[in-house]
């Protein structure tokens, strides 16, 4: 796997405190990874240090395979940064902030000119390019914001809480920028306290709890690691045989009789019981009428995750 970030044995105190306590996780090139964490994880310190603007007390930071400690001005130039809250100039036109942005990048005039325009569109500020930022709405700014990240052509876009505080619409547009993003090859590494608003978008995530990672994997590996599902059975002659007995394997985590009829099964398991749950139920009597399984959305997995690890 080539690594587009990795993180080895990370700490950070502030004061006595430790905010981060040997973190270390890698993000794969190309991929979406959402940080997830609710508030005061540890998430912007995070990324705070992997972009410069915090130093560590302890680990190492790897970004394209070069040293964060080391080659500083080299990664600078490989990654874009999207914070939590940008800071424009209410007078100055979307445009002319690009610009001024893209000189203080490096980039020539014209190449910031260019780049500017080219980004505005890109993030759908075409029509807003000779407005003042003082009179864009939150979701414009954010846009405005990952525009101005997008400059000089980051091989990594880093976005902190990039959906917070965005309507529905501003959310979309947001994610879908951020799929355009990765379909040109840049790797998305995006914080989030709210699973439900980046769990589409992204391959893998990461679920930060008190300055550690509690959880990591692919979205799938997720779901299937923490809770697997609640398994629905309708059987014509319950009885409460049946119920103990299913009660009594190994990866049934609870039961629950919803009508006279129908049993809903927790289970904990990583293969598909279904068909031996049926096999159970029918061998000691009970007449299946209809047996489905709906697995718990990512939402729930993260509370099971983040409640497991208490
Ligand atoms: N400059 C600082 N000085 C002291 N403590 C800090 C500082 N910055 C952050 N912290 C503490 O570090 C912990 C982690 O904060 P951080 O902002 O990284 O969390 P977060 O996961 O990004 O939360 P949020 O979603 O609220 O932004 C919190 O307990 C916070 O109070």
């Amino acid at each position: 796997m080539a690594t587009a970030i990795s993180i080895k044995n990370l700490y950070k105190k502030y004061g006595p405190r430790y905010v981060l306590e040997d973190l270390s996780f890698d993000v794969e090139k190309g991929s979406i990874y959402g940080f997830l964490g609710q508030n005061g994880a540890g998430k912007t310190t995070t990324i705070k240090i992997l972009s410069g603007l915090s130093i560590p007390n302890g680990g190492q930071i790897l970004i394209d395979n070069m040293d964060l400690s080391l080659e500083a001005d080299k990664i600078k130039n490989i990654l874009g940064l999207v914070p939590q809250d940008s800071e424009f100039y209410d007078e100055r036109t979307a445009l002319s902030q690009m610009n001024y942005f893209a000189r203080l990048k490096g980039l020539s005039k014209d190449e910031g000119q260019e780049q500017s325009m080219l980004l505005l569109e890109r993030v759908g500020l075409e029509n807003e390019m000779t407005k003042k930022v003082g009179s864009f709405s939150h979701g414009m700014k954010k846009r405005l914001s990952i525009a101005q990240a997008l400059l000089n052509d980051p091989k990594i876009l880093i976005l902190d809480e990039p959906t917070n505080g965005l309507d529905p619409v501003g959310v979309r547009q947001v994610k879908q920028i951020i799929r355009d993003c990765n379909d040109n090859g840049i790797t998305i590494f995006a914080s989030s306290h709210n699973l439900l608003e980046i769990q589409e978008i992204c391959t893998h995530i990461g679920i930060l709890k008190n300055g550690r990672l509690i959880t990591e994997g692919t979205i799938g590996d997720i779901r299937r690691l923490e809770s697997n599902g609640v398994i629905t059975v309708g059987i014509y002659n319950m009885s409460p045989e049946i119920v103990s007995l299913v009660e009594g394997v190994e990866y049934v985590v609870k039961t629950e009789l919803k009508e006279k009829n129908i049993l809903e099964i927790y289970v904990n398991s990583k293969t598909d019981v279904k068909p031996e749950l049926n096999k159970l139920i029918v061998n000691n009597g009970g007449q299946v009428f209809k047996l489905i399984e709906n697995s718990l959305s990512l939402e729930d997995a993260y509370l099971s995750a983040t409640e497991m690890k208490e």
